[in-house]
């Protein structure tokens, strides 16, 4: 029987922290904003604008939903964003991606305005995450890892971490993040020999491929954590991880579960970034006494 580590807790303590911030800044006039840009309607950009819809009500932070159709040029999204970054109103910024592959992802990501950017998705926030700097957010699905393995008191310095996956929204920036709390880290991707045995010699393996139950129970050990970074819908509709929980969760000694998980953690992770965001604006003199 493997520990589950739900994200509630995790959830309840960053909302406790939020909670007196955001009564600051609403005695400054200030709303927390935070813009949803979507293209089409894939379901786990979907799951995550209702999760953040719900937290942020709960917390007090106003969302401004940007919908655009799944065909919708790309001049269309340049101009949301655009009208983003000139809206001193709104304080962060949430792009959901992959973009349809027409779009050039690259381009459209560095037009967002760098103090906006509480997803990571601009060079100079992934640049901070590699140089361990200061300035902008990282990713907030990779911050979420981290704050759900802190939360719990996992060991990382000099443990060995596999992390399977290697996207600019989870792999590449929390194995930095991992780096810099001095673990040892493995990435690993689609083209890996011998993964399941690498992932069996981890004492932290994660797993944000994106491929429903892909992770059966030949890929862990006894002993480990693990961090199930994947929101599918299997072909019943079902949301699930990456990892076959049923069948692996006899074998780990610690286990996300989806839903219930890392995706709650990622949603108060991107929440508290858009609370930091309102800050920085204020103290700046942004957005305020207009
Ligand atoms: N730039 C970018 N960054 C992302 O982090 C990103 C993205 N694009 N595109 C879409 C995926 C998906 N994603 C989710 C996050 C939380 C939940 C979540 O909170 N789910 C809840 C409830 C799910 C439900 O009931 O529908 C749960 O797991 O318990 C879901 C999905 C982040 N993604």
């Amino acid at each position: 029987m493997a520990t589950l580590l739900t994200g509630k807790p995790v959830v309840e303590r960053l909302a406790a922290d939020l909670a007196p911030r955001i009564d600051a800044l609403a005695r400054a006039g200030v709303e927390p904003t935070l813009a949803i840009v979507r293209m089409g309607a894939r379901p786990d950009d979907l799951s995550y604008e209702r999760t953040a819809c719900k937290r942020a009500d709960a917390l007090g932070i106003a969302v401004r939903p940007i919908a655009l159709d799944e065909f919708a040029p790309q001049e269309a999204l340049e101009a949301a964003l655009h009208e983003v970054n000139h809206d001193a109103d709104v304080h962060g910024c949430l792009l959901f991606r992959p973009l349809p592959s027409f779009v050039d992802e690259a381009r459209v990501c560095e037009l967002l305005a760098p103090e906006k950017d509480v997803d990571g998705i601009t060079l100079a926030s992934l640049a901070a995450v590699f140089t361990d700097g200061h300035r902008g957010f990282p990713p907030s699905t990779a911050a979420a890892c981290v704050e759900l393995l802190e939360h719990y008191e996992v060991p990382l310095a000099g443990k060995h971490v596999a992390v399977v996956g290697r996207s600019l929204v989870v792999g590449k920036p929390l194995s930095m993040m991992l780096l810099r709390r001095n673990a040892s880290v493995t990435v690993c991707h689609s083209r890996t020999e011998n993964l399941a045995g690498i992932c069996r010699s981890a004492d932290v393996v994660v797993c944000a491929t994106g491929r429903a139950r892909a992770f059966g129970a030949e890929y862990f050990a006894p002993g480990q954590t693990v961090l199930d970074v994947g929101i599918n819908f299997d072909a019943q509709g079902n949301l699930c991880g990456d990892v076959d929980f049923d069948a692996v969760e006899p074998v780990v000694a610690a286990l996300t579960p989806v839903p219930g998980g890392l995706g709650t953690v990622t949603t108060s992770v991107t929440m508290a970034h858009t609370v930091a965001a309102a800050e920085a604006a204020l103290a700046d003199g942004r957005g305020v006494g207009r």
